[in-house]
């Protein structure tokens, strides 16, 4: 029987679990003997890696994080310890890969790739949402839904104290998780890094609309414009009103997947199972326009993030 070993990657991301669980019965339908590395590359290198018994994937998908847990690994970008972790596949008879994470983790087994000529399929992973070719990446609705509910509570305090709240989202370079959570909870203001923003314009829209009866305000600020904190001040210089900073951080990206999470680690592992069967040696699963498919990783490392032109002219109006 062919070993086929599935691991986390990277940041966790809800979905993670799903799809692991996913990844493992599909893998012994289809007669392949299915193994698990934990704590990602650093396993790998290090051989935490055994055959997947039922045990180890039931009572796991309604799990944030990752079971198996993640790492971020210095040692795997030197060739001595990617070897080591290839002899660790060879000795157990694995000869294909399901990475579960983002960006960094498919340039990492492209490398080993490169290597060793291991095969690979890439399950995109990140609650940033920023992964070239794919409109999805699993625990970006978990993320959003945590969110959402954070952003529902600061309303709450900010409507009965008349104040502004700036909140910071995650999402590294990408603005998606800001966006969508400013459209989502109505916020006045959303600051990210593909828009460009206009506070003359903002502070004036504001005042107006403070003229006219507005109470409170909120502004949605990604953390990749490193702009949270100016930007409260700048609210309670310009606009005389209180302001207060929350910085989500963390909590965005536990809790249980959501039903969409779920559904869309089963679909990701299923194909990615079937790509490697079908002999394809490093692709990456993507969700483009409604429709699953895969995408070459050379093409996902060498393109830049779009993000959906739609959002973006949703959100303008929200930066000025
Ligand atoms: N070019 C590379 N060569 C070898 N390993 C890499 C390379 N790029 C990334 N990695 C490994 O992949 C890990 C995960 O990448 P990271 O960017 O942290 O997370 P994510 O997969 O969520 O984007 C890194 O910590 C590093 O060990
Ligand atoms: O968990 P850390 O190491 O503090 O990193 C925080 C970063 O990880 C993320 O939560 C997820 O990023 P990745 O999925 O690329 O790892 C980013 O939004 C955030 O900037
Ligand atoms: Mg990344």
């Amino acid at each position: 029987m062919e070993g086929i070993a599935i691991m986390t990657s990277g940041g966790d991301a809800a979905g993670m679990n799903p799809a692991v669980k996913s990844a493992v019965d599909y893998s012994i339908k289809q007669g392949l003997k299915p193994f698990l590395i934990r704590n990602g590359l650093r396993g790998m290198i290090d051989g935490d890696i055994a055959e997947a018994t039922r045990e180890d994937v039931s009572g796991i998908l309604h799990r944030g994080g990752t079971v198996l847990r993640s790492s971020r690994s210095k040692r795997f970008f030197e060739y001595e310890y990617r070897k080591q972790a290839y002899d660790n596949l060879q000795k157990l008879g694995i000869n294909k890969l399901i990475v579960i994470g983002g960006d960094g983790s498919f340039a990492a087994l492209n490398q080993f790739y490169a290597d060793f000529g291991v095969p690979f399929a890439g399950i995109p992973a990140t609650i940033d949402n920023d992964i070239p070719g794919t409109d999805y990446c699993l625990g970006v609705d978990t993320a959003l839904n945590m969110i959402r509910d954070s952003i529902d509570s600061i309303r709450d305090t900010a409507t009965s104290f008349s104040r502004a709240f700036v909140i910071e989202t995650m999402g590294r370079h990408c603005g998606y998780l800001a966006m969508v959570s400013a459209l989502s909870s109505g916020a006045e203001i959303c600051i990210v890094p593909e828009l460009e923003y206009d506070l003359d314009a903002i502070g004036e829209r504001l005042r107006k609309d403070m003229k006219d009866g507005r109470g409170y305000i909120l502004a949605i600020v990604a953390e990749g414009t490193n702009m949270a904190e100016y930007l409260t001040r700048w609210i309670k210089v310009n606009l005389n009103m209180e302001a207060r900073l929350t910085v989500l951080g963390h909590v965005q990206r536990g809790g249980s997947p959501t039903v969409r999470d779920r559904i869309m680690a089963y679909k990701f592992a299923v194909a990615a199972v079937d790509s490697l069967q079908a002999g394809n040696t490093n692709k990456i699963m993507i969700y483009k326009d409604g429709v699953l498919g895969t995408e070459d990783i050379e093409t996902v490392n060498s393109t830049k993030v779009e993000l959906n032109d739609q959002i973006l002219q949703l959100c303008e109006h929200l930066s000025k």
